[in-house]
């Protein structure tokens, strides 16, 4: 929800590429992928957050692991991934590295087709990268994938394949099974499960049965039933109704919270990920431009957003704005407009001698605290415009 606030502090929009240290290994492209996209994964993990990342090394211990590996649940080092070959190929994946803390929630955001699907298809195994490391608590992937993905499962793309003949409990019980747990032994997880995502009514009714947004809801409990440490879910609140996504984002969070748990979760929802998340990365292109927290990302954007309100502003004027400037509304009123534009220190002064040109006089003028969809389209469209 956005506030408002007076106009203060204008600062100036930094956008641009984070500096990360890169360690790279090559990725032997005969091992082939780990995992096919129907491969079940069995993942989960949690601590404390820790915003301050730490520094990348990649010292071997007498376990295989890597320090840096070691601290991280995932760690990511120069991954890349091309499709195609000459001036056709498309580098969907450009060299990307970053960690993400045991016990937190860390986002994926990115528009259509900036690799955030690649990257996590990547990261388990099911698109061979063509370089870069990969590792899960330390431990390699390529190296030792069955130890590396023990602790790992996803729900890639809105769902997971569940079983629709099963009832919802069966299915939880067959992917604890396949997790290589005791179906009997986390029946109170699964119990819990069931009454967290409103589902223990439809307890002992087929999936098939049931509508697309318990489906939903199914596939992320199947996804958490057989206790992982780190879960991969895309697109997690696809199809739910408001209520239903507050509820499966309080289950998260409780998860992370009181089980340690660790998700990345890629979603177009900005509302879902400014509410859940500890931390963002923002892709573009392949590449990660942008890695905060939430709070860094909101302050550190020097982003306004300006709601104007005048009488002399008609739809002519108003499209000359629109033109110029990132106009989020325009909302005729009786007489005039309301505008709602999101501009830089400089741009809120452009704007304003804009106006003064057409002899706009201002009723009111307020700034609205930036949210994260007004940060991640400032980001990405510098992006695209610095390359
Ligand atoms: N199997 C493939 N073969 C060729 N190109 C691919 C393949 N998979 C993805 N791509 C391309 O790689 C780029 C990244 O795609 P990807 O699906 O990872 O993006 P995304 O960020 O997940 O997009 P969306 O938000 O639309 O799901 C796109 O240009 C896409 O067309």
């Amino acid at each position: 929800m956005r506030s408002f606030r007076s106009i203060h502090g204008l600062g100036s929009v930094t956008p641009g590429r984070r500096d990360v240290t890169r360690d790279r290994a090559a990725i032997d492209p005969s091992r082939g992928p780990l995992l096919s996209a129907d491969a079940h994964l069995s993942c989960s993990e949690n601590a404390t957050v820790r915003p301050e990342r730490s520094p990348v090394s990649s010292v071997t211990a007498s376990d295989g692991s890597s320090a840096r590996g070691r601290d991280a649940a995932v760690s990511v080092t120069g991954l890349s991934k091309r499709f195609g070959d000459g001036a056709d190929a498309i580098t969907a994946v450009d060299d990307v590295t970053f960690e993400v803390e045991p016990g937190s929630i860390v986002g994926l955001l990115g528009p259509n087709g900036a690799g955030k699907t690649t990257l996590i298809k990547s990261i388990l195994g099911m698109v061979l990268p063509d370089d870069g490391t990969v590792e899960i608590r330390g431990i390699d992937v390529y190296d030792r994938p069955r130890e590396a993905y023990a602790s790992v499962d996803a729900m890639l793309e809105g769902a997971r394949n569940d079983y629709w003949r099963l009832t919802v409990r069966e299915n939880l019980r067959y992917f604890a099974t396949i997790s290589g747990v005791d179906p009997n032994s986390v029946r109170d997880r699964h119990d819990r499960l069931l009454e967290q995502l409103g589902l223990a009514e439809k307890a002992d009714v087929p999936v098939r049965d049931l509508s697309r947004g318990m489906k939903q809801k199914v596939s992320l409990a199947s996804v958490l039933a057989g206790g992982a440490e780190v879960v991969f879910l895309d697109e997690p609140t696809l199809g739910l109704d408001v209520e239903s996504s507050r509820t499966l984002q309080t289950e998260l969070r409780r998860l992370v919270e009181t089980e340690e748990l660790t998700v990345i979760l890629s979603s177009h929802n900005m509302d879902v990920v400014e509410a859940v998340c500890d931390r963002v990365l923002i892709v573009s292109e392949g590449q990660i431009i942008a890695d905060d927290t939430v709070e860094s990302l909101l302050a550190g954007a020097g982003l306004h957003c300006i709601q104007i309100t005048s009488a002399d502003l008609d739809a002519e004027l108003v499209s000359t704005v629109q033109s110029q400037f990132e106009t989020s509304s325009a909302d005729a009123r009786d007489r005039g407009y309301q505008l709602e534009v999101t501009t830089d220190s400089d741009g809120l002064y452009e704007l304003l001698d804009e106006l003064r040109t057409h002899d706009v006089s201002l009723d009111r003028i307020r700034t609205v605290e930036p949210d994260l969809e007004d940060v991640f389209v400032d980001l990405t469209t510098a992006d695209r415009g610095n390359r």
